[in-house]
């Protein structure tokens, strides 16, 4: 399947002929000319894992103005006239291209005065920058290339197509595209760096419950939770699935709204769109089950169901929403067997009445998992029996029940008291991303210790006080409600009832120096910190666990000795899917003999696109 199409030719006849057939299939024609470039872009949904055939200095010719599907035309004219009678075929796509003023190619990088770093994702940097004609603030997320012979990144063109299709309040728009070429004298054969230039929001979910100053209140966890569900409802409407639903995804802004953002992982699938009542329904087709940050991965993923469908999104709301309630990630697990007992003990253990078909699912054939009752119920009770209903169907472990964003958005929930906040009315709060965490995290470490016995800790708490008073979800061992300032009265009333939720410190423990650093490592600070910061927790089960621990883009394998990519070095011991190199590869030599051969016999290119072929 051809990904993107840019030809530079001499138009004949015969190459004529190619125009129609390609708006016949919905792409799009930015120009068309004489002697010039012609652009296409590819219909949704029809990228391919093949090279993309485009290079960095052909995209930068590409229009990036919205479109939208319905504007496409349709051509019901066979290519040697037919029934649009004299319509030649150059005249069709002549007529059908997109109007040449709004073909205005990228921005360039000295558009844009840079401000400071916001974040550090897998596929690039992302960077607080001024537009220069506009004065507006906004997001540029560098697009890193990896292996430049293969052009412009796959995923990377699809979130860009995804993105420009969609069109939402919830939902982060993408307003440019920047071009920032190397320096003649520096290197001028080097590839030239591309921006996406997303509208600047304050915070991401992630970084604001990191933030000791800020503590949500019940109506606004209801007002961002409304938000999220109204983005889900449109994505999954417009047939596309997110697959990477987690708080640091989730961009909220000062004005109180909140935008689904990261489409690097987001395709669109074959099958109806839900429905009300009908939860996730089934799906069509398979497609990898390699996705979501481990975290928020849905259990029938981590059991490798690859006939999955918009329902895992709706298990990375239930986390979320957790999230919000208690202030730190609810099923932070070490490895994906770990990542499986943590939500088993959450939920219960699966059976045929609870998620049906589940040992039929190939990560099931060797798992049996302790019988278990679920204990969501008592650890969430405080905060009321409406939110525990609603984290119970977004936390089901059948997908195909579990409910779905429309039925979501009319749950009780969200007509109770105390009602959701309008967002004009959430106030504001300081800058909060993904990278301010560690500064939030020095902030919290120079405030004096909480008094000893004390039951008073809110910000003040450490971070396994809400296991070592309780059970970490908000209640108290002693059988009273969180007793910090954000939730606790003594028990006179009850959590859900009063305002504020309880917030806790949410960073994970600090893993100790790496014992088989990766290549490169001196040992200084920065690259001490950095590999703390990017390395996933150890593995509690010990040597001997058979656990294996997954996240893709998996781009090393047991047999590949380059250094790590510079986009994996530094990753969020929050989100482990980027690095730690023995993990990932032991990862691998964990894998059965059959994907073993497989993958040694594969360059780990290889092993990339296969993961993005589905
Ligand atoms: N428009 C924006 N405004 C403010 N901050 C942003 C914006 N876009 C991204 N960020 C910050 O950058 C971080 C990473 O962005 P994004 O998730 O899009 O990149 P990524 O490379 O796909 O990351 P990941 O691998 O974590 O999914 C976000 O968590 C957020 O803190």
């Amino acid at each position: 399947m051809i990904s993107i199409v840019l030809i530079q030719l001499d138009i004949t006849p015969r190459d004529t002929s190619i125009l129609p057939r390609l708006c016949d299939a919905n792409y799009e024609v930015l120009d068309i000319g004489n002697r010039t470039d012609w652009a296409f872009l590819p219909p949704l949904g029809s990228i391919s894992t093949k090279r993309t055939d485009i290079s960095h200095e052909q995209f930068s010719l590409l229009s990036f103005s919205r479109c939208s599907a319905s504007r496409r035309p349709t051509m019901t004219t066979t290519t040697n006239g037919g029934e649009n009678g004299a319509l030649s075929p150059r005249s069709f796509a002549q007529q059908h291209q997109r109007p040449r003023e709004s073909f205005k190619g990228c921005s360039r990088i000295d558009d844009y005065e840079l401000l400071g770093k916001l974040g550090e994702g897998t596929f690039g940097e992302v960077y607080k920058a001024r537009s220069r004609k506009t004065g507006a603030l906004v997001a540029l997320k560098k697009i890193i290339m990896h292996n430049e012979k293969d052009g412009f990144p796959i995923t990377a063109l699809r979130e860009i197509r995804l993105l420009k299709l969609l069109k939402h309040e919830n939902v982060l728009r993408l307003e440019d595209m920047a071009v920032e070429h190397h320096s003649k004298i520096i290197d001028k054969r080097k590839r030239p760096i591309i921006y996406m230039a997303t509208p600047y929001m304050d915070h991401d979910l992630s970084g604001l419950l990191d933030n000791p100053a800020v503590n949500f209140t019940i109506p606004q966890i209801k007002c961002y939770m409304l938000q999220l569900l109204q983005g889900l409802r449109y994505i999954h409407q417009s047939k596309i699935l997110h697959r990477d639903m987690k708080a640091a995804n989730l961009l909220i802004s000062n004005k109180g709204i909140l935008q689904i953002a990261d489409f690097g992982l987001a395709r669109n699938y074959d099958g109806s769109v839900p429905q009300a009542g009908q939860g996730g329904g089934e799906s069509k087709r398979e497609y990898t089950s390699l996705v979501v940050t481990r975290w928020y991965r849905p259990p029938e993923l981590l059991l490798h169901l690859k006939r999955y469908t918009t329902a895992i999104d709706m298990w990375g709301v239930g986390c979320v929403f957790g999230e919000m309630l208690i202030g730190k990630p609810i099923l932070a697990g070490e490895s994906d067997g770990h990542q499986l007992e943590i939500i088993f003990d959450l939920v219960g253990s699966p059976n045929e009445e609870n998620m049906p078909g589940w040992k039929k699912l190939p990560g099931a054939e060797s798992l049996t998992p302790r019988p278990r009752p679920e204990s969501l119920s008592s650890k969430f009770r405080n905060h009321g029996p409406a939110a525990v209903s609603l984290l119970k169907q977004l936390l089901q472990l059948n997908w195909r029940t579990r409910i779905n964003a429309i039925d979501a958005l009319e749950h009780p929930y969200f007509k109770s008291d105390p009602l959701p906040a309008r967002p004009e009315d959430i106030p504001t709060f300081e800058d909060s991303h993904e990278l301010d965490r560690r500064k939030f995290h020095d902030r919290k470490a120079a405030l004096p210790p909480a008094p000893k016995g004390g039951t008073v800790g809110g910000a003040f708490d450490g971070p396994n006080v809400g296991f070592a008073n309780g059970d970490g979800y908000g209640n108290r061992a002693n059988g009273r409600h969180g007793g910090n300032r954000n939730g606790g009265d003594g028990g006179r009333r009850p959590a859900w009832a009063r305002e504020q939720p309880r917030h806790e410190h949410r960073l994970p423990p600090r893993p100790p120096p790496p014992e088989n650093p990766p290549s490169g490592w001196d040992g200084g600070k920065d690259q001490h910190d950095a590999y703390n910061r990017d390395r996933a927790p150890r593995n509690r089960g010990g040597a001997n666990r058979p656990d294996i621990d997954t996240y893709i883009p998996s781009y090393r394998g047991a047999r590949d000795d380059r250094p790590p990519r510079d986009d994996r070095r530094r990753r969020d011991d929050r989100d482990d899917r980027r690095h730690d190199w023995d993990r990932r590869d032991r990862d691998y030599e964990d894998r059965s003999r059959a994907s073993r051969t497989r993958s040694r016999s594969r360059s780990p290119r290889e092993r990339e696109r296969e993961v993005y072929r589905r």
